[in-house]
């Protein structure tokens, strides 16, 4: 079967546009970046790929390019195995070569699915579930990226938020777009109480609508409780309001709200002791790093097993992830909350090829083409690895990024 061998592999590091968006780090850069696989086989079947750019996942991918090549696209445990142990003198986190083995199985599952002629989600064990629910993702942003270094401002049709109807005005705006029913919103980024009164102005405008805040560990476990019982009864969760496995177990104590995590459980030995101390009641898996799409499917099994909810976590992204993201989803028969997405905020640069993949209703169907069913869109991809090239940013800075216009800023966690 030497058609089903791999060829090699085409890691693609690219740059796109992005909002000024806040979080407890700092604001996003006018850039993000990600990097697009190509996994080609020797009948010239390609699977596609993306992962979280920066310098060191380059490097890591590139790596897993020499290995990969002569192996059978089918054998993706020893794909992952051959990448692991070419990554493990350089990479000692498993954790962190977990991202790269990630990337590659979703390369491969499209390749089989092209050969196969079945839609990925029917690898995983077929979907349950036509169209995959996703969450308005709100963010206080600013109304522009500043002029800066004699390049002029960045405006983009969202505007401004940065006070409670602001935040309701962009959720309008999001539902107006997308038809999304459920609502995150980022904090972290006010003092506690003024995000309280932005949960309390989405929860008056849109009433029994799930709301949920993830202020990204910028508070204290005493923050933590008392957000937590101001919000009782107004959000479907709280997610990492406090660092660690053991601050969220102390806030849990006192928690009337379920507790949500995609930072202190994210890989399969956070698990045990999480599970022990009741850390978290939600998990929001993220195939990016729980080992692809075969694992997080397992993990599912893991937290029914536990009684975790699942949901799912996004980081800014393009639409062969959001592709994954759905296949995956639709095959998960536990999956308890709409799934997260940036997908708005940056779809306008996308390489896929238009038309396959669209929120509406705030839901993305099933492709059901062979393997992720979206087509690179080769131009594109040629463009934003040129804007990649020439920008010279090779890692995400948001910190560093909000110093350029607040020299006093400083990173501080937990803030409050
Ligand atoms: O893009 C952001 O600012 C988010 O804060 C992102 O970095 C997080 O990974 C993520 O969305 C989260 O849910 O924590
Ligand atoms: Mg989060």
């Amino acid at each position: 079967m030497s058609h089903t061998r791999i060829r090699e592999l085409i890691v693609t590091p690219i740059a796109f546009g992005d909002p000024p968006l806040l979080n407890s780090n700092g604001v996003h850069e006018p850039l993000a970046l990600r990097i697009i696989l190509q996994l080609v086989l020797e009948d010239g079947t390609v699977g596609l790929g993306e992962s979280p750019g920066g310098t060191a996942r380059l490097e890591r991918l590139q790596a897993a390019a020499k290995v990969v090549a002569g192996m059978d696209v089918f054998d993706t445990t020893t794909v992952a195995a051959a990448i692991d142990a070419a990554l493990l003198q350089t990479v000692p986190s498993s954790h962190e070569r977990g991202w790269t083995t990630s990337a590659v199985e979703v390369a491969c599952l499209d390749a089989q699915g092209k050969l196969l002629g079945r839609p990925v989600s029917d690898l995983l064990g077929g979907r349950v579930r036509d169209a995959v629910p996703f969450a308005a993702y709100l963010f206080y942003k600013w109304a522009e990226h500043p002029a800066l270094d004699g390049r002029p401002a960045i405006g983009d049709d969202w505007g401004e938020a940065l006070d409670p109807a602001g935040i309701v005005e962009q959720a309008r705006l999001m539902q107006e777009r997308y038809g999304f029913r459920s609502f995150k919103l980022k904090g972290g980024v006010f003092p506690p109480d003024e995000e309280i009164a932005a949960i309390r102005a989405l929860a008056e405008a849109f009433p029994g609508q799930p709301l949920r805040l993830d202020p990204n560990v910028a508070w204290t476990v005493e923050t933590s409780t008392y957000v937590a019982r101001e919000l009782d009864g107004v959000l479907e969760y709280l997610e990492d309001p406090t660092k660690g496995i053991g601050g969220m177990a102390e806030v849990a104590k006192e928690s009337p709200l379920p507790l949500a995590t995609n930072m202190c459980v994210i890989a399969w030995d956070h698990l045990k002791p999480a599970i022990e101390q009741n850390a978290i009641q939600v998990l929001l898996t993220d195939h990016h790093y729980w080992g692809g799409l075969r694992r997080t499917r397992e993990l599912a099994a893991v937290c029914e097993a536990f009684g975790i909810a699942l949901s799912m976590h996004s980081n800014s992204h393009l639409g062969i992830s959001l592709a994954a993201m759905t296949h995956v989803a639709a095959a998960i028969p536990n999956l308890d909350h709409s799934c997260d997405t940036h997908y708005p905020w940056n779809s306008a640069d996308d390489v896929i090829v238009p038309g396959v993949l669209e929120l509406r209703d705030g839901e993305v169907r099933v492709p059901t083409g062979p393997g992720l069913g979206v087509e690179l869109d080769h131009d594109k991809l040629e463009q934003l690895h040129r804007r990649y090239v020439d920008s010279g940013m090779r890692s995400r800075d948001d910190t560093g990024y909000m110093r350029r216009f607040r020299p006093e800023y400083e990173l501080r966690l937990p803030r409050w």
